[in-house]
């Protein structure tokens, strides 16, 4: 047999048939979540076509693009467009049977996190989804990825999507972090090192020793910010970590489906010679906490570094592009990144708002203060993360730090709901893009991992974590 990489086994496995002699094939789909913000015209495309949903029970509808995060949560939205939305997502699955987890709901939360968190992703599977994110799931060795509108309309009809086979890129993560240096500096890393459309349109395997050791939460920050490199599908092959992550969650087997399924995730895996279409590498070990200071992802620079130069840059169009984002980020080159004062601190995303992530930032934000004049929240990634993360004390220790303890949703990642930061904030985020305007009109976000967040957040400028960690 020619040997293959995990994610040809995937979409073999997954091939209802050819459609064309160049990749092209019909994809059985195994499950998706449906988001307020992305599914309203699919659904409104079916019911115009007297179409049903094939499968109801292999999608799961949770509310988090739109929702608020203030502290008491109230069934109706105050914003009226937000209203709509949840409204008629609510309609939509009622009247075609999917089970939603509303605002209200104890399991809800942002997609990507709920989905994982109640074992609904499982090794070998292929989920599809209408958020770019979807890509997440590659932690658990299923295939996720993101699709638009008309093709959720399809997924719903018939669980199967067309699919062109995408070229593979296997990144190799060698060698063992230093100190301060997380899952979040390390994809950062890699999305500084290969450029924001290094991965364009790409499937990859995370491979190395770096990430076998790597915690499967971390695994999901690598598999969801790829996604900034251009990637279209990401995939770490499970392991033992993996089965003890999904052990006991609600969606997972048990007994002697359990047994067997464990038996069958463990050998989903690449061939060891199977051919990838390209390579990148990284020594982990060479990285040190990293923080963005322009307005692409992989604007990217060491903490105890400086805003670079432009006309240090050769390529004409590259440093336009820097002179635009400084011009934007309102920086100066040269000036080191640790003396970048900062208004607000946001931690969280479906990046970066796991239960390890709100532990690593309370780490930090123990025994201290947030500066005077930052504003900072957390969002936990669910409403499940939010309740454990009571239950552990670390919700006492971030009140205590003068953070305000929101529910669960996208939030400030993308600001569509009402945590809107205003022209010229500028916030140290966990989140996963930097773009112009993704905050809030005029903002300036800053990526981070959380403990750097939280770092920043009582520095009140932009703060090395291994000074505060010593
Ligand atoms: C709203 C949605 C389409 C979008 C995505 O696909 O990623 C959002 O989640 C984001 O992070 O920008
Ligand atoms: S948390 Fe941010 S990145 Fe994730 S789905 Fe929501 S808006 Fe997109």
């Amino acid at each position: 047999m020619t040997p293959r990489t995990l994610y040809d086994k995937l979409v073999d496995s997954h091939t209802v048939r050819a459609l064309d002699d160049d990749g092209l094939v019909l994809l059985y789909v195994d499950r998706t979540v449906l988001n307020e913000y992305t599914s309203p015209q699919a659904f409104s495309g079916l019911r115009e076509a007297g179409r049903k949903v094939w499968s109801p029970s292999s999608a799961l509808m949770v509310v988090d693009h739109v929702n608020p995060t203030a502290p008491a949560r109230v069934p109706e939205m105050a914003d009226a467009g937000a209203a709509l939305q949840t409204s008629y997502f609510a309609r939509n699955a009622a009247d075609f049977g999917i089970e939603l987890f509303d605002q209200m709901s104890p399991d809800q939360g942002i997609e990507h996190v709920v989905m994982a968190e109640q074992g609904r992703v499982l090794p070998g599977m292929v989920v599809a989804a209408g958020d770019s994110h979807t890509t997440t799931y590659g932690a658990l060795g299923a295939l996720g990825y993101g699709i638009g509108t008309s093709d959720i309309e399809h997924y719903l009809a018939t669980q199967t999507l067309p699919y062109r086979r995408l070229r593979t890129l296997r990144i190799v993560l060698d060698g063992v972090p230093g100190p301060g240096v997380t899952p979040k500096d390390i994809i950062m890393g890699v999305v500084r090192a290969i450029g924001a459309d290094g991965a364009t349109g790409a499937a990859v395997e995370f491979q190395g020793p770096a990430v076998e050791a790597m915690s499967v939460e971390g695994r999901m920050t690598l598999c969801n910010m790829i996604v900034e490199a251009g990637a279209r599908g990401a995939l770490v092959a499970p392991d033992a970590q993996v089965l003890d992550y999904l052990r006991g969650r609600p969606g997972a087997p048990t007994g002697a489906l359990w047994e067997a399924a464990a038996e069958a995730w463990l050998g989903l895996r690449s061939d060891p010679d199977a051919p990838f279409d390209r390579e990148a590498r990284l020594d982990v070990s060479t990285l040190v906490p990293l923080v963005t200071w322009g307005t692409s992802p992989d604007q990217a620079e060491a903490v105890d570094g400086a805003v670079p130069d432009p006309a240090t840059e050769p390529d004409p169009v590259k440093r336009r592009g820097m002179e635009r984002a400084l011009a934007y980020m309102g920086l100066a080159p040269g000036t080191p990144l640790a003396a970048i004062p900062v208004s607000h601190a946001f931690i969280g995303s479906c990046t970066n708002a796991r239960i390890e992530d709100l532990r690593s930032a309370a780490q930090v934000l123990r025994g201290r203060r947030v500066a005077p004049g930052v504003q900072a929240i957390v969002v936990p990634g669910s409403t499940r993360v939010r309740a454990q993360a009571e239950a552990e004390g670390l919700a006492d220790i971030f009140r205590a730090a003068g953070f305000s303890w929101r529910q669960s949703g996208c939030s400030m990642c993308l600001a569509m709901n009402d945590d809107v930061l205003g022209p010229g904030d500028r916030c140290a985020s966990s989140t996963n893009r930097n773009f112009e305007g993704r905050q809030g009109p005029g903002a300036r976000t800053h990526l981070m991992s959380p403990a750097m967040v939280a770092a920043a957040a009582v520095a009140g400028r932009i703060c090395d974590v291994r000074a505060l960690e010593a």
